[in-house]
């Protein structure tokens, strides 16, 4: 399934946030939306899964316009085809761990999973390291925890697509490179995955990128991006920089 951006554009207030992004992230690809801090990825990764109307332009899936879908349209899509990863986790703290990675399935009682879920669930906690704690309660693990708990919920709903923010951004370098192969598994088994990140090696493994600066609406901050540039440039061709170690 691909998803298509046509000229959206997100305006905050008066303030443009970003405009005339025109993309297409074809079908079982791994994608990033990358930029500094406040550019605007999670704001465009939200639009991306259909969370945020973008003020201008239109998201297309699968070749279907989306600006005037329903709630009842958008439900579909979140509960058939998309999962979510969240920068914050989106745990609840007072439940197991088994019960948030299974939160967002189609079972509807999640405390008594069928036996061949059950399985899965096992086989999902082993690829993220968690599968001695399915029984804990969610609010006493690690951020690196918690983190890999919402990436096990994304796994585990088998979703079509999977939008990640920052989704390496509590881990140590070990699990990075796990939860990277992970979503590039997916992806490599049809899913699309589209990811807010920062992480330049997970960046590095992306079939595409979005740079959220590029699409910049705003004059002064064009200015302040430029201005480090320019800084970081000086930087790496002062003398100093550019001589040898004595
Ligand atoms: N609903 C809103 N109302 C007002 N301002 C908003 C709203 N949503 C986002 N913003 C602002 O838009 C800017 C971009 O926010 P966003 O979270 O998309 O950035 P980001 O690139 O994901 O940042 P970070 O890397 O720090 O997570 C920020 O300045 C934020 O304060």
């Amino acid at each position: 399934m691909t998803i298509e951006l046509n000229n959206v554009g997100f305006t905050i207030g008066k303030r443009p946030l970003f405009e005339a992004i025109t993309q297409s992230v074809p079908d079982g690809a791994i994608w990033a939306l990358q930029g500094s801090s406040g550019s605007g990825k999670t704001t465009l990764l939200n639009i991306m899964g259909l969370l945020l109307k973008p003020t201008e332009g239109e998201v297309t899936i699968d070749g279907r316009p989306t600006r005037s879908w329903n709630d009842r349209q958008r439900r579909h899509f979140w509960h058939d085809h998309a999962a979510f990863i969240y920068q914050d986790y989106g745990i609840i703290p007072s439940e197991t761990v088994a019960y948030n990675i299974t939160l967002m399935s189609r079972f509807a009682d999640c405390r008594r999973i069928r036996p061949q879920a059950s399985s899965q669930l096992h086989h999902i906690a082993q690829q993220v390291g968690l599968d001695g704690m399915l029984n804990e309660r969610a609010g006493v693990l690690s951020g690196g925890e918690k983190q890999r708990v919402g990436i096990a919920r994304a796994l585990w709903k088998n979703a079509s697509y999977i939008f990640a923010d920052e989704p390496t951004a509590s881990l140590d370098a070990s699990n990075r490179d796990l939860v990277t192969e992970l979503l590039l598994q997916r992806a490599q088994s049809g899913s699309t995955v589209i990811a807010a990140s920062h992480d330049a090696d997970f960046i590095h493994h992306c079939d595409g990128i979005i740079d959220v600066e590029h699409y910049t609406a705003d004059d002064q901050r064009f200015a302040e991006l430029r201005q480090a540039a320019k800084q970081a440039d000086d930087f790496f061709s002062s003398p100093y920089h550019s001589s040898s170690p004595q």
